[in-house]
């Protein structure tokens, strides 16, 4: 949907992005991560043109991205970032419904989207439809900032750490509601963070830059399995990749069905194996009962499995 095609930008004589090519597939939640000042920004920014590349070609849907209006462009595309940009004179509402009053959307329309959209990202619509930016939370913010970036139902979302600034708990609420919205209704999301654990958990595809270039790009389980070199190793932290895999699997995989339940406190099949391992750890035992979602047990979870998974592909 989107590609990238010896894509280069430099700021003052000095390359902020170098001979860069990248797809980003219709559909998929691709991450970018890498160290800071390593371009992940500028390469997000270039695609909505808020930057203007110096050589290569950028395509959306086809077509270069220059030959786009800007104006057009931004509205097939939600833009979130950290520093949030909400207008200090606007309400919550008002601020959420900037693309969709651009587009001249009918007002029940919008009223019913933004409330849609609120209780989506868990604020209260009777508690914050109209208050104005500074009277909430920086968290609080920045869920309006995502909110805002949704409201039209763009094509494609581009966020730049939009979680940033949110505890650990809303966080992953936050990022468990995006990949929700991703997979339901199937949009294409590009997200920078340089959270190691966060991108992990969201990339379909995952692209690692450092130094204005691309190290390594593919499925999370690619670059922690198969590390491109010692940079990519290093940056996932070498001893820290045996649990980072885990993260990726859920023990719906492994459940063993049918088996009489063991003893211990049950796991769910959400769960990732990392969390199980946590569980096995903590409960001291070497086999668990599992849940489903309605809370009935539908099998066991061995912890050799678990073990197993790190090492198999
Ligand atoms: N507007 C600008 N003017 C001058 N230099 C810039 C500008 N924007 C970015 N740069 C430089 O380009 C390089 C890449 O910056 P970029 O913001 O893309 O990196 P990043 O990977 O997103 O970093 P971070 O994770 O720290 O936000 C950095 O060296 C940065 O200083």
């Amino acid at each position: 949907m989107i590609e990238f095609e010896h894509v280069t930008k430099a700021f003052h004589g000095k390359a902020a992005v170098s001979d860069v090519s990248l797809n980003f597939a219709r559909g998929a939640f691709s991450v970018l991560v890498g160290t800071s000042g390593s371009g992940k920004s500028t390469t997000l920014k270039m695609i909505n043109r808020m930057v203007d590349f110096d050589s290569g070609i950028i395509r959306f849907a086809g077509e270069p991205v220059t030959r786009h209006p800007v104006t057009a462009l931004r509205r097939r595309m939600g833009y979130a970032i950290q520093s949030i940009g909400l207008f200090p004179h606007w309400t919550v509402a008002e601020n959420i419904a900037t693309v969709p009053r651009l587009l001249k959307w009918p007002d029940k329309k919008i009223h019913s989207r933004v409330i849609e959209l609120l209780e989506l990202l868990n604020l209260e619509p009777a508690v914050f439809y109209q208050r104005y930016p500074h009277q909430l939370s920086g968290g609080q913010q920045q869920r309006v900032g995502v909110a805002r970036a949704l409201a039209a139902d763009p094509e494609v979302l581009l966020m730049d750490e939009p979680f940033g600034a949110l505890d650990p708990v809303t966080r992953s609420s936050l990022q468990q509601e995006i990949l929700r919205v991703q997979r339901a209704e199937g949009r294409t999301i590009i997200l920078v963070t340089h959270d190691i654990d966060e991108a992990l958990a969201l990339a379909d595809h995952l692209v690692l830059m450092d130094n204005g270039k691309v190290v390594q790009q593919g499925a999370p389980d690619t670059l922690l399995r198969q590390p491109a070199n010692d940079f990519v190793r290093g940056f996932f932290g070498d001893s820290d990749r045996g649990i980072r895999l885990l993260g990726l699997y859920c023990v719906k995989n492994l459940v063993r069905l049918g088996e009489a339940p063991s003893g211990g406190v049950p796991v769910s099949v959400a769960l990732s194996l990392r969390e199980a391992l946590s569980a096995f750890i903590q409960q001291a035992r070497h086999v668990l009962p599992v849940v489903n979602g309605t809370g009935e047990v539908v099998g066991n979870l061995h912890l050799q499995d678990v073990i197993n998974q790190g090492v198999t592909p």
